[in-house]
């Protein structure tokens, strides 16, 4: 292994010809080293890597394929519905492709729109999107039958988890009918409330446009004496948005999101932590998830079109109570200012970032289509794009009884249990004992409204969330099971480096020769 004094790279090449440059290892130079533990346990679930494919299984005149957006709007969703008519075009000489006008509803009760790409040319610099959206109106049956009608054989589904469990009901029935027709879905939510995917597209967006509403209201409330300045973001059960523009801004005092109860009055509470900070610092500046705090007004009962839990306006009644509060109980004069950006931060196109990732998502998606995969979502899964299967087999717990360190991080790779879900069924939430959220606790100062016991409690039901990535901060909001999930071709056996390590480096390669 040396020559001149230095060490020989070490190569290793595999029978299908991947070429691994391997990392020196100590048994290279000493001999009969003792392995101290040999784990050989389950090594978590693997998704399919996106990309393109060998075979394909779609002649270009033979395709037709459709696109669809539902549900609420979301930055770069034009930019998605782009980027799959160009794949299509340009990647595959595919020419027939439709727009399903207005959501789900549109499949039987609206017409197409003929997409091309002079005609989706310009669109990624919109916001919302050109086919229109709707919620409710999912009626699997006259949805199979437009498509079997219209001779559509892949069907592009763009929207959240809805949406997405409408497309694997799609996919079933297609699947009973035994059409050759593919359902493939793309992630779409702003709240980035779907599990398994890193992030979703647009919320990078959403994050950035909520700085000039949280930039406004601290403006607004250091020009006066006692100013409040409270700002409400969408996060319907998720307060990610909130999370990560509290942090992006370092204007904000408090940030109250659904999966952090709080209460008002008394010690801890945030009606003291108001009256401290504007003694102290003259102003303060809240953000509010709209989906904090529901516990603590009337519960309601109206639903929209989809079955999704119309909720009360938590801005309108924090700000009433905080006035309230001052005026009637502390007989002080505070000046609040509440400022609604909800739609605003939904309704622009998509920034760079979000673009680029939506440009993957749509590539992807239509290699998948074009090598014959069905019933899956398209999504980044620890960085990688990946084909996630409407149902997945989620991990459900990991042993945690050994302590940190060394010991800990074999025993957290051990599966003790799974289940099959379909991607949405289960929100993507805030965990709020984990490192992002004591990171935001830290930046604000606030208080966590929690006690000792919950934060134990909290914690036994979060469990896992070792082993996560710094450089990856959405990562750890999935500590409770999405660590767990691997894209084929990662973490793959020491014994056998040849195919599976080379992921990183020939990711072209990898494909279908990944079990
Ligand atoms: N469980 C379900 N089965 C079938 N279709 C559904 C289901 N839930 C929602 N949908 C349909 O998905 C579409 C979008 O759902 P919605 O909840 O409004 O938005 P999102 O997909 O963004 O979560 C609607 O047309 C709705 O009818
Ligand atoms: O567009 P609507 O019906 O007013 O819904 C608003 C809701 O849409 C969202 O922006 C996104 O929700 P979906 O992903 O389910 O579409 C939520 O944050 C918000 O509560
Ligand atoms: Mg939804």
């Amino acid at each position: 292994m040396e020559s001149n004094g230095i060490s020989e790279q070490k190569i290793v090449t595999g029978d299908s010809g991947y070429i691994l440059q391997d990392v020196p290892h100590l048994s290279d130079y000493i001999p009969d080293l003792p392995i101290v533990v040999h784990k050989d346990s389950p090594r978590g679930i693997h998704f399919r890597r996106a990309g393109p494919r060998q075979k394909i299984y779609f002649e270009p005149d033979e395709v037709r394929a459709c696109i669809v957006t539902c549900g609420g709007l979301c930055p770069g969703l034009n930019t998605v519905i782009r980027e799959i008519v160009y794949s299509l075009y340009h990647m595959y000489g595919v020419t027939r492709v439709l727009g399903i006008d207005g959501g789900y509803r549109g499949f039987y009760a609206r017409n197409t729109i003929p997409l091309t790409p002079k005609v989706v040319n310009d669109i990624h610099k919109r916001g919302g999107t050109i086919l229109g959206t709707s919620r409710g109106g999912h009626d699997t049956l006259k949805i199979v039958h437009s498509i079997q009608d219209r001779g559509i054989n892949q069907v592009y589904i763009i929207g959240g988890d809805g949406t997405q469990k409408g497309a694997s009901v799609i996919f079933e029935e297609i699947r009973r009918r035994g059409l050759k027709v593919v359902v493939a879905g793309i992630p779409k939510t702003i709240d980035n409330d779907i599990p398994v995917i890193d992030r979703s597209f647009g919320f990078d967006t959403a994050v950035e446009e909520a700085q000039r509403a949280i930039n406004a209201a601290h403006v607004e409330a250091e020009s006066i004496e006692n100013g409040i300045g409270l700002v409400k973001l969408m996060g319907r059960y998720s307060g990610f948005i909130a999370m990560y523009a509290t942090l992006a801004s370092r204007d904000v005092d408090c940030c109250l999101i659904p999966e952090s109860p709080f209460y008002l009055d008394g010690k801890g509470g945030l009606y003291e932590y108001i009256e401290k900070q504007l003694k102290e610092n003259g102003h303060m500046v809240i953000v509010i998830a709209e989906g904090a705090g529901q516990e603590l007004l009337s519960e309601s009962m109206q639903q929209d079109a989809s079955g999704n839990k119309l909720l009360q306006d938590v801005g309108l009644w924090i700000s009433q109570g905080i006035k309230d509060y001052f005026s009637k109980q502390k007989k002080m004069t505070i000046n609040l200012k509440y400022i609604d950006p909800t739609y605003m931060i939904r309704a622009v196109p998509g920034n760079a970032s979000d673009n680029v990732y939506c440009t993957l998502l749509a590539q992807s998606v239509v290699h998948g289509a074009m090598a014959g995969y069905t019933g899956f979502t398209s999504g980044l899964v620890n960085g990688r794009q990946t084909y996630i299967p409407f149902y997945v087999s989620y991990s459900l717990a990991y042993d945690r009884t050994a302590s940190s360190s060394f010991p800990f991080r074999i025993v957290a790779l051990e599966l003790t249990g799974s289940f099959l879900f379909r991607i949405n069924e289960k929100q993507h939430k805030v965990v709020i004992t984990d490192r992002m959220w004591a990171r935001l606790l830290s930046s604000t100062n606030q208080p966590s409204f929690i006690t000792n016991k919950e934060v134990i409690e909290d914690r036994k039901e979060h469990i896992s969330g070792e082993e996560k990535n710094d450089e990856n901060p959405n990562d750890e909001n999935c500590a409770d099971v999405d660590r767990k999930e691997h894209i084929s071709g990662e973490e793959k056996n020491d014994e056998n480096p040849n195919d599976e390590n080379c992921a990183d480096v020939a990711p072209e390669n990898v494909n279908d020769s990944i079990p």
